[in-house]
């Protein structure tokens, strides 16, 4: 089975300059290690909220990683130093708007403030790049969406979507956890032994 490439941007002015730990990429890493049931390699990056660097850094983690997936967390929302949806619009071949729409309809059910996040999906090349907020919780909301005390989904997560999206881009079968997230995937894209 192919392995799927990801690669996880850490946005974080004060994580970047050691004034707190960064707490982005362990939540993104426990995350997918928990949801993910097919082989996946990650490329980790944790930079300041610098629009040339993120530019930077998500076309090396396409152009030269190869990754299929960049996940992104932290510099969405209103202020000044808050440009990580504008270097991903600037480095985009074209942008994927259901995924922002979708994390701020899932963060609603968290916090009142979840319009304040100015995230945005994109594609590059091969790559689906996606934007989470910064606070580290959110990473679990918006991936994994709302629940209700019985575990049945209420409102899905954006990992529902994610590996069809990587299978139109033509990369590797992507597997989660149905207890985690429940992928969907029209019936022609599944592999023979699903159906
Ligand atoms: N990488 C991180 N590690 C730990 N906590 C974080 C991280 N990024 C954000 N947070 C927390 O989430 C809050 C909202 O994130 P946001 O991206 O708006 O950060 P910020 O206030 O711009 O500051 P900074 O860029 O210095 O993290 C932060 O104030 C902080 O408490
Ligand atoms: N799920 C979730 N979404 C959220 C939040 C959150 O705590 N959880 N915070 C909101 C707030 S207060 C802001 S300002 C924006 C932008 O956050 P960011 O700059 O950390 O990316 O995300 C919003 N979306």
């Amino acid at each position: 089975m192919q392995t799927c490439r990801i690669g996880l941007v850490s946005i974080s002015d004060r994580a970047a300059n050691g004034v707190y730990q960064d707490q982005g990429i362990p939540a993104l890493e426990t995350w997918l290690r928990r949801a993910l049931v097919s082989p996946f390699t990650l490329e980790t990056r944790l930079v300041p909220d610098e629009q040339p660097l993120i530019e930077q850094t998500l076309s090396e983690l396409v152009d030269e990683m190869g990754c299929h997936l960049v996940l992104t967390t932290g510099g969405t929302g209103p202020a000044r130093r808050d440009v990580t949806p504008d270097a991903t619009r600037a480095i985009a071949d074209r942008e994927m708007p259901g995924f922002g729409e979708q994390m701020r309809q899932i963060s609603l059910h968290f916090v009142p403030t979840a319009i304040l996040s100015r995230q945005m999906g994109a594609i590059r090349k091969q790559a689906l790049i996606l934007n989470l907020p910064g606070q580290p919780r959110a990473i679990k909301e918006t991936l994994e969406g709302v629940k209700d005390g019985q575990g049945a989904v209420l409102v899905p997560g954006i990992f529902a979507s994610i590996p069809y999206c990587i299978q139109l881009l033509e990369g590797p079968y992507v597997d989660t956890d149905p207890a985690i997230v429940a992928s969907f995937r029209p019936k022609s894209a599944r592999r023979p032994a699903e159906e």
